[in-house]
């Protein structure tokens, strides 16, 4: 199943800078382990925003929760979660 998921980050500004650094390293990482993974399948800046655009290919919904969840800036998110269906103008849909 996939999955648009828009990611608004809101690091409060007082956290201490450590905690800051260490839970930016631990997003990183928890995100490019899902991608090599596959689930995760693409990760967009939004141009101008502290947000991003993630597409992820997930058994259900249960499990996108799960990912979600356990973000280390869950805390400091707000999502849009947008479920994806093929466009029937998709050339890729077309072929086979
Ligand atoms: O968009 C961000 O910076 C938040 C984020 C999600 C995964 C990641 O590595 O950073």
């Amino acid at each position: 199943m996939l999955f648009a998921v828009k990611m608004d980050v809101a690091i409060p500004h007082d956290m201490d800078p450590d905690r800051k650094t260490e839970t930016l390293a631990k997003e990183k990482a928890y995100s490019q382990d899902l991608q090599r993974g596959g689930e995760w399948v693409s990760i967009w800046r939004c141009a101008g925003q502290y947000s991003n655009i993630s597409i992820f290919d997930v058994k259900d919904n249960e499990r996108l929760h799960e990912i979600l969840w356990n973000l280390p800036l869950f805390p400091f998110m707000t999502m849009d979660i947008t479920p994806l269906a093929t466009h029937p103008s998709d050339i890729r849909a077309d072929q086979g």
